[in-house]
């Protein structure tokens, strides 16, 4: 397998995480657990064009990540997972590459250490972007049997604020990873007789791989346990063998789904490695790989799965058109559905983070497959507005605040208010957004359509026009709600607007559309921020009345104040 090239650039390359970390580049700055390495591309690390395999570059990543996480543990650590990695560029011999890590969190005995990789071309002095990653390292057991606690991380810049926090919302998706897929095959949201008969496809049969290796020291890590960069580096092997025997050529490996190490394998251990085409689409190939250990034959332990993307690509960098795979039955039919299942969340999880902030917002179609990473992108678009730096304080009356933000189309609005009631309780009392007409007088209606889980809601929310004389508006808002993880973190409202197939606009009422608004309320402190995006279409509406908006700001807040502290008392009885 080797790293991927040009048509990452063109078709936008994303991977789970990377487009919603917006300071990604620089947020890299000096720290106490920051690690770089660098390494010069001999041919000895590269594929049969030249270019840098994966699997070496997994190595590396592994290394330079459990060294930030070992320096912030003072003790040593595993790799429990490594997020899905999109490669965006190839690296070719002679080139440099560069890895660099550091901690962005630490739980209570795991942590998620960020990574960058890119790679320089010594002659040419350029420098690019080749991938970024996230990976799970966990503490080893004490000899009573739990497991070493990390002390915390304590961000310094605004930037390693929002890393910070925004950790433990991929934390939080990490977790709900596997029950993604299972959830959706179980509640039949994946229609089954997807497939159809292709003339010319290949049997399933035909790129099945088996391929064993033996642990010996030069396997190990510094603990004596198998490399877990070296057991990626086998996975990514049996891999391309199995996607070079769909397309019989060499395939470019493009994205893999997350790793999980789910247990431990040492020295004189076997490795079974197995990998088999699950499906083949127009132009991608996913192959599925697990890896087993053992050492008496009949005692194997599944130590590790992923999926792995392969394309082939034309002399000009373009995806070529596949055969296609005629899967095996029973179990070969399951896969075969399976790989439909992760290439529509693939495609959901690129639609909804590939938007850029500053386009015009478009409601994205809501349903299940794509909740998590909706979810994701509403709490995590609200706390990257919270950070940015260039708020100016528009106006201020009885300690109501408002400042505005202006970045190419959008303006943004943040109105700070002083509350007298514990952040928890302010919390409970908005979180109740069918209770916002009661204070907010934009707000005529609010109902609730469907609760998704315990902290993601749908309401369907109606208000005035913004435009004179205009007909009432109506917004289909995905409510998420998160209560503090941890020290440091805040109370969270995010609303952002999706699409409903069950509430489509209606004649009497213009669909609104909200990219990006909500509550962040600080624990520690008595202050609750509530922001707003604007869409442009209301900009002009506003910008011609910036007076006529703080007053309005003013009366709503100063009516919010009221309604928490009138009903503190109600929720206290009743909590
Ligand atoms: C030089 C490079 C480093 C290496 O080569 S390391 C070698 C490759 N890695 C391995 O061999 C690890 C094999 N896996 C394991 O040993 C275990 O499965 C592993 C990862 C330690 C987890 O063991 P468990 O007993 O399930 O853990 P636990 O219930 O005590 O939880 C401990 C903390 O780990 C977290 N965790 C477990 N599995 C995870 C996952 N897949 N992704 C992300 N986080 C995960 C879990 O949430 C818990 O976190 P916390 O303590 O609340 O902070």
């Amino acid at each position: 397998g080797n790293v991927n090239v040009e048509n990452a650039k063109e078709e936008g390359a994303f991977s789970l995480f990377s487009s919603l970390s917006p300071c990604y580049n620089d947020y890299m700055n000096d720290s106490p657990t920051e690690v770089k390495m660098s390494q010069i591309i001999m041919p000895c690390h590269c594929n049969h064009r030249q270019e840098l395999c994966v699997g070496q570059l997994l190595k590396w990543i592994d290394i330079t990540a459990c060294l930030s996480a070992e320096r912030h543990a003072m003790s040593p650590c595993v790799t429990a997972s490594m997020d899905d990695i999109n490669f965006e560029h190839t690296i070719r011999v002679g080139q440099v590459v560069s890895i660099k890590s550091k901690v962005n969190r630490a739980f209570n005995s795991s942590m998620e250490v960020g990574i960058q990789v890119s790679c320089e071309d010594l002659f040419s002095g350029h420098h690019w972007k080749v991938c970024h990653a996230y990976a799970t390292f966990v503490t080893q057991r004490k000899e009573t049997g739990e497991r070493v606690l990390l002390k915390p991380i304590v961000p310094e810049t605004q930037k390693e604020q929002l890393e910070y926090s925004l950790a433990a919302e991929r934390r939080r998706v990490r977790m709900l990873h596997d029950d993604i897929i299972k959830d959706l095959l179980t509640h039949g949201c994946i229609q089954q007789g997807d497939s159809v008969e292709f003339s010319n496809a290949v049997a399933a049969e035909k790129t099945k791989v088996e391929s064993v290796e033996l642990v010996l020291p030069p396997h190990t890590n510094h603990q004596v346990n198998t490399f877990g960069g070296q057991i990626m580096a086998w996975m990514v092997n049996v891999a391309t063998i199995a996607a070079s025997r769909l397309c019989q050529t060499h395939p470019t490996l493009r994205t893999i789904d997350m790793f999980t190490f789910r247990g431990p394998s040492q020295i004189g251990d076997r490795l079974l490695l197995k990998a088999i085409v699950n499906n083949a689409f127009t132009d991608s190939i996913e192959v599925g790989v697990r890896a087993e250990a053992y050492q008496d034959l009949g005692t194997n332990r599944h130590i590790n799965s992923a999926f792995m993307i392969f394309e082939v690509l034309d002399d000009h960098g373009k995806p070529c058109t596949l055969p296609r795979l005629q899967p095996e039955p029973l179990e070969g039919e399951r896969r075969f559905q399976e790989a439909i299942a992760r290439k529509k969340i693939r495609l959901d999880r690129k639609y909804i983070i590939s938007r850029k902030q500053c386009e015009v917002p478009l409601s994205v179609p809501w349903n299940p497959r794509n909740q998590v990473y909706l979810s994701y992108n509403n709490v995590s678009t609200l706390k990257t507005l919270a950070s940015r730096k260039k708020w100016r304080l528009s106006s201020e009356k009885d300690k109501v605040r408002l400042y505005s933000l202006e970045e190419k189309t959008m303006l943004s609005f943040r109105v700070d208010t002083e509350v007298d009631v514990p952040a928890h309780t302010a919390f409970s009392l908005l979180a109740e957004l069918c209770n916002r007409p009661s204070w907010d007088t934009y707000y005529q209606k609010c109902d609730l359509i469907h609760q998704v889980d315990d902290d993601d809601f749908l309401y369907h929310v109606v208000t005035p026009s913004v435009h004179p004389k205009g007909i009432h508006q109506d917004f289909i808002l995905l409510a998420s709600k998160r209560r503090p993880c941890g020290s440091g973190d805040s109370y969270v409202i995010a609303l952002r607007s999706v699409l409903l197939t069950s509430h489509p606009p209606t004649e009497g009422c213009n669909r609104g559309e909200v990219l990006c608004a909500g509550f962040i309320i600080q624990d520690t402190k008595n202050n609750m921020s509530y922001y707003n995006q604007a869409s442009p279409e209301v900009l002009p509406y506003i910008s011609s009345d910036i007076a006529g908006l703080s007053t309005s700001f003013y009366n709503i807040f100063s009516s919010c104040r009221e309604y928490l502290t009138a009903n503190r008392l109600h929720f206290q009885r009743h909590a």
